[in-house]
C-alpha cells in the first residue's frame, strides 16, 4: 500500500535538545548536507531565538541551497520570527501547547488566549512569506475540542500543517491512531505526528498516526532527543518500506552511515540492538537459526540487511550447533569431523561461557585443532572416544573415535 508520507527530520533541533548535545556549526552543516543527501525532504534546522551563533549556522546552511526544505523551530512570539526571518529560511514551526496543563504552566494562558496567540501569528508568518507549521506541543493530552479549534485556526490563518506532539510521550498506537482519525474527521489541513519515546512507543505511534492519516512525520536520526528521545528516522522509513511497502524517499542504505555520524558528533553509543544501525542486529548465533539461515535468509530475517545497506552475520558462541561451527571450520580451511562435532559444540559452548563472548575464528581453530590432538593421541593410546566433561578438563571416554 503506498503511502505518501514525507518525513521531517528534527535531530539537529529536537535531536539537539538531549542532554549534553551540542553540535558545532560544522557538524550541523555536515549533518544538514548528509540528511539531505539521504533523501530528507525536510530538516528542522535549528531554533533561530538561541541566538547570534544558531542564527549564523541557519543562514550557513540555507546558503548551501540543499535538496531539501529548511524549517525553523519558533516559540508562537514575534520575536522567534524575527529571529527566523533573519535566517533566511522559508518555513517555519511554530509552537504553542495545546493541552491546559501546559497552557497554564508555561503560559498563564487559557485556551482562548492560546487561540488568538495563534491567529496574529500564522497571519504574521503567513505575509512574511513563511512556508507555515503550527506545532501543538502536548496535543495527547489536549482537550480535544481545543485541539480541533488550534486545527481550524491555524489553517483559516494561513497555516498549511499542524504538527501533533506526543510531547511526554504517553500515548500507544491505538490511542494514537484514534486521536489522528478524528482530527483527520474535523479538517482538510495536513497533520504532521511528532512522537516521543517515553515508554518505547515512539516508532509504533508515528507508524499508527501515519495509518491514521497524517502525512507528516518528525523523527530524528536514532531517536535522539528529549529524555528517551524521539521516533527514529531509520526505524520508521524502513518500517514503512518494509511494512507498508511505501517509498519515504529515503534512501535507506544511507541510514547506518548516517546513524554513525549522528552518534559521532552527539558523543552518543549506537546500542548494538538498536534497530537498522545497530552492530548486532543482523547477527546470527542461535544454532537452529543459523542452520535454517544457511537454506534460506529469509528464515530469521524480516528486514533484508541489504535493503539497508547491511550484511548478515554468523558468529560461534554459547548457542551455536554443528552447522554454524562446520562452516566457519571449513571458511578456515578445516572439515568438521563428524565423530567430534557433539563435543565441538559442547566444548564451545563451555568456552564462550569462560569468556563470556562470541569465539573469534582464531580462538575456534584453536579449539578445534586441540580437540582433533587430542583426538589422534586418545586413538594412538587406544583409550576411545573424546568427551565433554563437566568441569574443564580434556577428556576421553572409552569406546569411540575410530
Ligand atoms: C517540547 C519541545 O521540545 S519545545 C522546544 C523547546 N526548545 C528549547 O527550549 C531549546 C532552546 N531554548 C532556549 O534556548 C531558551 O529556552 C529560549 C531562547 C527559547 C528562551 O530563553 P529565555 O528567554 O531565557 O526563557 P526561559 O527558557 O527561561 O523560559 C521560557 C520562556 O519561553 C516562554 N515560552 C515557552 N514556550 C513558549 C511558546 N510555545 N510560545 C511562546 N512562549 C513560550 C515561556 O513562557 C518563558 O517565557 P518568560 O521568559 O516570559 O517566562
Ligand atoms: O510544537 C512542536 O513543534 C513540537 C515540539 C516538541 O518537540 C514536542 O512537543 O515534543
Amino acid at each position: 500500500m503506498n503511502r505518501d508520507v514525507f518525513l521531517n527530520d528534527t535531530t539537529l533541533r529536537d535531536g539537539e535538545q538531549a542532554p549534553g548535545v551540542a553540535f558545532t556549526t560544522a557538524e550541523k552543516l555536515e549533518l544538514a548536507e548528509s540528511l539531505a543527501a539521504a533523501g530528507v525532504p525536510e530538516i528542522e534546522i535549528g531554533t533561530p531565538i538561541m541566538g547570534a551563533d544558531e542564527i549564523e549556522t541557519i543562514r550557513t546552511a540555507v546558503a548551501r541551497r540543499l535538496p531539501a526544505r529548511l524549517m525553523a523551530w519558533c516559540r508562537m512570539k514575534a520575536r522567534d520570527l524575527d529571529a527566523a526571518i533573519e535566517c533566511g529560511v522559508g518555513a517555519v514551526n511554530l509552537s504553542l501547547p495545546a493541552s491546559d496543563i501546559q497552557l497554564a504552566a508555561k503560559l498563564g494562558l487559557d485556551q482562548a488566549g492560546a487561540l488568538q496567540a495563534i491567529e496574529d501569528m500564522v497571519r504574521r508568518a503567513a505575509a512574511h512569506g513563511f512556508f507555515v507549521a503550527v506545532g501543538c506541543e502536548d496535543a495527547s493530552r489536549a482537550d480535544g475540542d481545543h485541539l480541533a479549534r488550534v486545527i481550524e485556526t491555524a489553517a483559516r490563518a494561513g497555516a498549511s500543517r499542524v504538527r501533533l506532539a506526543d510531547t511526554v510521550g504517553v500515548l500507544d498506537p491505538f490511542s494514537t491512531f484514534e486521536l489522528v482519525a478524528q482530527l483527520m474527521t474535523k479538517s482538510e489541513i495536513d497533520l504532521e505526528f511528532h512522537a516521543h519515546n517515553d515508554l518505547g512507543l515512539a516508532a509504533a505511534n508515528t507508524l499508527a498516526a501515519i495509518r491514521a492519516g497524517a502525512r507528516h512525520a518528525s523523527l530524528t536520526v536514532l531517536g535522539l532527543g528529549e529524555r528517551a528521545g524521539n521516533a527514529a528516522l531509520e526505524e520508521v522509513a524502513a518500517a514503512m518500506a518494509v511494512i507498508d511497502g511505501a517509498d519515504t524517499g529515503i534512501e535507506l542504505s544511507a541510514l547506518p552511515d548516517l546513524a554513525a555520524q549522528v552518534a559521532r558528533a552527539a558523543r552518543r553509543q549506537i546500542a548494538v540492538t538498536k534497530p537498522v544501525v545497530g552492530a548486532d542486529v543482523f547477527t546470527h548465533e542461535s544454532g537452529t537459526h543459523v542452520a535454517g539461515m544457511l537454506k534460506d535468509s529469509r528464515a530469521y530475517q524480516g528486514l533484508d540487511p541489504a535493503l539497508v545497506g547491511r550484511c548478515p552475520r554468523i558468529v560461534i558462541g554459547k548457542h551455536s550447533g554443528a552447522t554454524a561451527i562446520a562452516r566457519m571450520l571449513n571458511e578456515n580451511g578445516r572439515d568438521l569431523d563428524p565423530h567430534l562435532a557433539a563435543a565441538v559444540v559442547a566444548r564451545v559452548r563451555r568456552k564462550a561461557g569462560e569468556i563470556k563472548s562470541t569465539l573469534t575464528s582464531a580462538q575456534l581453530v584453536e579449539l578445534y585443532d586441540g580437540m582433533c590432538s587430542e583426538a589422534r593421541i586418545a586413538d594412538l593410546a587406544g583409550l576411545g572416544q573424546l568427551c565433554d566433561a563437566p568441569s574443564g578438563c580434556t577428556v576421553v571416554r572409552a569406546g569411540r573415535h575410530q
